[in-house]
């Protein structure tokens, strides 16, 4: 890229909020101004959850997948080619439903829309350092596979480097802390949203040459091998190497690597993604005020 790539990070409520009222809003001028001429899209626009609300809830469902809907009509409209990351939840339908809408323009570029998981990377190397007495989170590095919900998120403590020894029952409490760690924060905050700051965070470590993140696995390289062996899913999380113009390089088919133990998790991660991933299609297939 010759010039500085050009970011959208401004909170767009208003607009979106228009485009849900009026309906769809082809020639609305907040969308063309603040998407026209931007390389790099972050979208942490929405609900977040409340205690006691899983990733499935359909209140959060419902309200994000209308505002993901209409902010990535204008992004198919002023700015076709951008890299898109998605943040809001639950990112394992709205990632589909922005591929949908991008299909329907005749702008879906996989390499180019990214679901942010980086977060259970995150947790999983801070959580593994702490169960070992570390106070250094970068001392692990622990890939992370799947979704971005609950028992979609699958750690691969085996994989672990350096590697780590755990009993059973603290393996087991560790990996149900990776998953369901979002719902620590959501508890804390006492409804006053969610993992704001850490989000943030993830946005910055997106900058790296490999990151963890949720693609559509068929256009991007290397991709099919790993949908082969996920139950056929289309979309799933697996470190990505990423490179400009183009965006995902190259997706690592780390699966053969894992463990017995693993192999269960994924078992139980791929019924809950295949639903997750249709529901978000569903969202946008047949529906007429997205064309
Ligand atoms: N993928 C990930 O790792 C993470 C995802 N999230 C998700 O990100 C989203 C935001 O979470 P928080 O920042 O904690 O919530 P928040 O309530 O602090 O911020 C939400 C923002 O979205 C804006 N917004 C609300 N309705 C909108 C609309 N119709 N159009 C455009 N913008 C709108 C609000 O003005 C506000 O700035 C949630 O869906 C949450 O679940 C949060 C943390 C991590
Ligand atoms: O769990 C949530 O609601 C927010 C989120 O995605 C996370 O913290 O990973």
């Amino acid at each position: 890229m010759s010039s500085p790539a050009r970011g959208v990070a401004a909170d767009l409520s208003h607009i979106s909020t228009k485009a849900k009222v009026t309906g769809y809003l082809p020639a609305d001028d907040g969308l063309k101004a603040a998407f026209t001429g931007a390389d790099v899209i972050v979208i942490p626009a929405g609900i977040p959850r409340k205690p006691g609300m899983t990733h499935n809830d359909l209140d959060l469902f419902n309200i994000n997948a209308g505002i993901i809907r209409d902010l990535i009509i204008g992004i198919a409209l002023y700015a076709p080619s951008a890299f898109i990351l998605v943040i809001s939840n639950p990112v394992n339908s709205t990632v589909p439903i922005a591929a949908e809408v991008l299909k329907k323009h005749g702008v879906f570029d996989p390499k180019k829309l990214f679901g942010v998981t980086t977060l259970d990377v995150v947790r999983s190397e801070t959580f593994t350092a702490s169960v070992v007495g570390k106070s250094d989170p970068s001392v692990f590095k622990v890939p992370v596979i799947g979704g971005h919900s609950g028992d979609t998120i699958v750690p691969l403590l085996s994989l672990s480097e350096p590697k780590v020894e755990l009993s059973d029952s603290d393996r087991a409490a560790l990996v149900h802390r990776i998953q369901f760690g979002g719902d620590e924060v959501v508890q804390a905050k006492e409804g006053k949203g969610s993992a704001t700051l850490s989000m943030a965070h993830a946005g910055f470590h997106f900058a790296g040459i490999v990151e963890n993140t949720f693609v559509y696995l068929s256009g991007v390289p290397g991709g099919g091998a790993v949908k082969d062996i996920v139950a056929g899913l289309d979309y799933f999380s697996v470190p990505i190497e990423l490179g400009c113009p183009s965006g995902a390089v190259k997706a690592m088919n780390i699966l053969p690597q894992v463990s017995e133990y693993e192999n269960g998790l994924l078992e139980v991660a791929y019924t809950g993604l295949a639903a997750n991933i249709k529901k978000g299609v569903d969202f946008i297939v047949g529906a007429p005020e997205a064309k």
